[in-house]
């Protein structure tokens, strides 16, 4: 089963973040990912993604700008895939969790099924998806690949019938 991650990254640390959570996700047998920049999308593998991640900077308490461009142009059709999100920020409180309800409204819009699995399998909690400040600490970076691995394991069940 093919995951897409797609993130808008300027310097970097949402790419990071991106990397890891490709890395949680294929801890799941014959999970397959591909991180995407905005900028350079594999429609192919987009296409038949049954779940997307989408990871943004937080900024001005919201999520970028590049990626609601991005989005609002988007013609591939998210309908009907998993959507999820993450996002790093530089402070805390600098406004994530806010960038990622946001994000998640847009995915609503097209026809996503928004997913985070919250806090339905214990510590850690993520409530709305996974968050970084920066690229991360090391213990922020072990929460997104939880994230990521947790989200994999249940989208299986979900889709791989
Ligand atoms: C225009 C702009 C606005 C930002 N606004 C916020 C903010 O509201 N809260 C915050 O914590 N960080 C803010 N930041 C910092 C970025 O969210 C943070 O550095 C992020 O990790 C950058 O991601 P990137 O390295 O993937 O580009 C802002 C950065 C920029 C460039």
């Amino acid at each position: 089963m093919k995951i897409a991650i797609i993130y808008h990254s300027e310097t970097k640390n949402t790419e990071k973040v991106a990397r890891i959570v490709a890395k949680g996700a294929e801890k799941v047998e014959s999970i397959e990912t591909k991180c995407m920049s905005i900028d350079n999308i594999d429609e192919t593998f987009f296409e038949e993604s049954k779940v997307v991640f989408f990871g943004t900077p937080t900024y001005g308490g919201s999520y970028s700008w590049q990626m609601k461009k991005w989005l609002d142009e988007c013609k591939l059709k998210l309908a009907g895939k998993v959507g999820c999100v993450f996002a790093t920020e530089r402070y805390l409180g600098g406004g994530a969790d806010n960038a990622e309800l946001a994000l998640i409204s847009q995915l609503l819009v097209r026809g996503m099924f928004a997913y985070s699995v919250g806090a339905s399998e214990g510590d850690p909690y993520t409530h709305f998806g996974a968050v970084c400040i920066n690229d991360g600490t090391k213990e922020q970076k072990e929460r997104v690949e939880i994230f990521a691995e947790r989200v994999a394991k249940n989208a299986k069940k979900l889709f791989d019938k």
